[in-house]
């Protein structure tokens, strides 16, 4: 047996000193927020009624993936609360990721449990077994006990089953089910066309204000990452691996998300290859995990024929070269040959057209417009501009 040797193990992270701040889930300060200080502001004053204790406006935030939504929201909710209670206000947040919980069950059960404190007041909220009404006047009742306002952030609003729990917490107040709270709803969302399917109704009112966040741009992507560079030890990141690793994700719709996730990811090629910097070379690298890692979390919870449709794309693109993409009908057909693979009726060719423009302004695919001249018309054509081969590997997935 070899003799124990104390350099068996490193004892300390050799290139991060603080990993924690490039994990998606870590919520940066206000210093580190940057280039959102108008949407920031926007958001407060759309909240802001709630801590004189008058209802605040409902919201709804469009935007790309990675354009510091969740982030603004979750922190102008924070804000609201801290400032509230110096005014005698008592208020929370509670968030609610709609991409996990998609039923009307599962959204009011997460809202009451992070809202509740069982031993203030006695409610149990347990993760299943009650009926949906049960959990709402559970809800209300704690509600009612608790706060004077409360914030819902529904991230991903576009995943629920239905616009159900959206029609509750928008007339809570008005039809009595809560005397005491006041309710806003902050809804978030990445697809532009989300509006257009709600109950007209839940539209009103739900969508008092509206904000659209635009993608970063490479100094705002350098800027947000270089306010979290002591994730890093000193010295260690080389002085090129910022400036490269913001030029590629602005290149690729100006996603923070993915250039915290390429910089994350290039400082884990340096830990495994024994490197004691991060060099610029290693962004390229980590810019491919993280084009797969993003594909994935941008298709999470989609629905099943709005994959078909992008695989149909990606295995046009994958035995065909032609550089202006392929026409809806080519498409449409790839479609329904997998539609009848998959044993599932193939949906009409205008839903499919609305998927694609789904995966359009997600920055999926791109579409372009072309003449026919007049016995043909105009048409569209649709490429991807994700790897296909990417593409494929994440859909075929499990
Ligand atoms: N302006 C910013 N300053 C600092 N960090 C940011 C900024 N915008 C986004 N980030 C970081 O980028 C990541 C993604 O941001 P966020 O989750 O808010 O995006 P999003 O628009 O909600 O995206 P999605 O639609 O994918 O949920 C988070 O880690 C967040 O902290």
């Amino acid at each position: 047996m070899p003799e124990a040797t104390d350099d068996l193990f490193t004892r300390e992270d050799p290139i991060f000193a603080n990993k924690e701040l490039l994990e998606i889930s870590h919520l940066p300060g206000e210093g580190r927020i940057v280039g959102r200080d108008n949407e920031i502001s926007d958001l407060a004053t759309a909240v802001n009624p709630a801590i004189f204790g008058q209802s605040p406006s409902n919201v709804l935030i469009y935007g790309k993936t990675g354009t510091g939504k969740s982030l603004c929201a979750k922190y102008v909710s924070q804000r609201l609360v801290d400032t509230a209670g110096e005014e005698g206000v008592t208020a929370t947040f509670a968030y609610v990721d709609c991409a996990q919980d998609t039923t009307e069950t599962q959204a009011v059960q997460t809202i009451a449990d992070s809202v509740n404190d069982s031993e203030i007041t006695g409610i149990k909220v347990p993760d299943k077994g009650l009926s949906t009404s049960t959990y709402y006047k559970r809800l209300w009742r704690i509600l009612d006990q608790r706060f004077n306002v409360v914030l819902i952030i529904l991230d991903e609003i576009d995943k629920l089953d239905d616009d159900d729990i959206l029609m509750q917490l928008s007339r809570a107040g008005e039809a009595g089910k809560i005397t005491d709270c006041k309710l806003g709803v902050i809804g978030i969302s990445n697809k532009i066309q989300y509006k257009d399917r709600m109950d007209e109704r839940v539209k009103s009112s739900l969508c008092e204000r509206e904000f659209v966040f635009p993608p970063y741009d490479a100094n705002q992507l350098r800027d947000i990452m270089d306010a979290r560079s002591d994730a890093f030890r000193d010295g260690v990141l080389d002085s090129s691996t910022i400036p490269r690793a913001a030029a590629l994700a602005a290149r690729e719709h100006g996603d923070a998300r993915k250039a915290i996730d390429i910089l994350r990811y290039a400082g884990e090629i340096a830990q495994s290859n024994g490197s004691p910097t991060v060099k610029e070379v290693f962004v390229t690298q980590a810019r491919e995990r993280a084009e797969t890692d993003r594909f994935r979390e941008l298709i999470r919870g989609s629905t099943p024929h709005s994959r078909y449709v992008l695989q149909a794309l990606a295995l046009l693109s994958l035995s065909n070269s032609h550089k202006d993409g392929f026409r809806t009908s080519r498409v449409y057909e790839i479609y329904e040959s997998i539609c009848r693979q998959e044993g599932s009726d193939s949906l009409s060719l205008r839903r499919v057209r609305d998927l694609l423009k789904e995966h359009a302004f997600l920055d999926i695919i791109e579409q372009s417009k072309h003449s026919g001249g007049s016995a043909e018309g105009s048409y569209t054509k649709h490429q991807l501009l994700e790897d296909p081969g990417v593409v494929k590997e994440v859909l075929t997935e499990n």
